[in-house]
């Protein structure tokens, strides 16, 4: 069984002394290729802190988390550097640059890629926005779409690297009922079809059919649902 994503025993604290406040307290969890993991939990219960150092946004001293067979505990800037460049990202509010068009904030997320041309770059992003719906949206802005198909613009930005791992915080808390749906659906199938895995923070009870597994995160504590 091939698992992405390996957490044993991780701790973490924010503030040091007599002002430490554990945040994450031994947490353990496996997730495989391919697999859609839902987190849940209170407010403040450390899913974001978590999702962050799965992502090697933020460094944590004790435990391990490999993350595609890369150890991030104690880890080297270069190794977390190669780790980032294989995930892609959802958040809560999409991030988008409001001076560029869809295809160019999609296109953006390429720049790194020194081995494709600019037009190769706008072509992968154009196909990517094609697969969300909105091929007949590549040239607006964010201001004239709607907050639905700006998620939808962020989930092809997220894609369009072909990332190993995506990582959504909260991807519907700024949406409707419908286009929250809509969105973590073509997500749901866009990663199937690649074998992506997703770890998806959510506080929303309306997408939790879309997992292969749901977690809850209490108190710093995860729970298998
Ligand atoms: N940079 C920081 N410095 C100190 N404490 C922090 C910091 N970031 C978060 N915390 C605290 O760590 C705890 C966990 O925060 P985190 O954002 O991970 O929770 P969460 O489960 O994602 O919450 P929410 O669902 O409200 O987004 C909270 O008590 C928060 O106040």
């Amino acid at each position: 069984m091939s698992h992405v994503i390996n957490v044993h025993d991780l701790n973490f604290s924010f503030g040091s002394g007599a002002l430490t406040q554990p945040v994450l307290k031994n947490v353990t969890i496996s997730i495989q290729k391919g697999e859609i993991v839902l987190m849940t939990g209170p407010s403040g219960s450390g899913k974001t802190t978590f999702l962050t150092i799965i992502g090697g946004l933020r460094q944590a001293y004790h435990g391990s988390v490999r993350v595609l067979d890369q150890e991030l505990i104690n880890s080297s800037e270069q190794v977390k550097v190669s780790v980032r460049q294989q995930i892609g990202y959802i958040f809560q509010q999409h991030n988008l640059l409001k001076s560029l068009t869809a295809q160019q904030n999609v296109s953006m997320a390429l720049e790194m890629q020194n081995s494709m041309t600019e037009q190769q770059r706008l072509d992968h992003a154009a196909e990517m926005l094609r697969a969300v719906g909105l091929d007949a949206r590549l040239n607006y802005k964010p201001d004239q779409l709607s907050a639905g198909q700006c998620q939808r613009v962020s989930i092809a930005r997220a894609l369009v690297g072909q990332p190993k791992i995506v990582l959504a915080d909260e991807p519907t808390a700024s949406l409707d009922k419908q286009s929250g749906h809509e969105a973590v659906t073509i997500l749901e199938r866009l990663a199937k079809e690649s074998q992506t895995t997703i770890l998806l923070v959510t506080h929303d009870y309306r997408i939790l059919d879309m997992a292969d597994r749901v977690v809850e995160l209490e108190d710093g504590v995860i729970k298998e649902k």
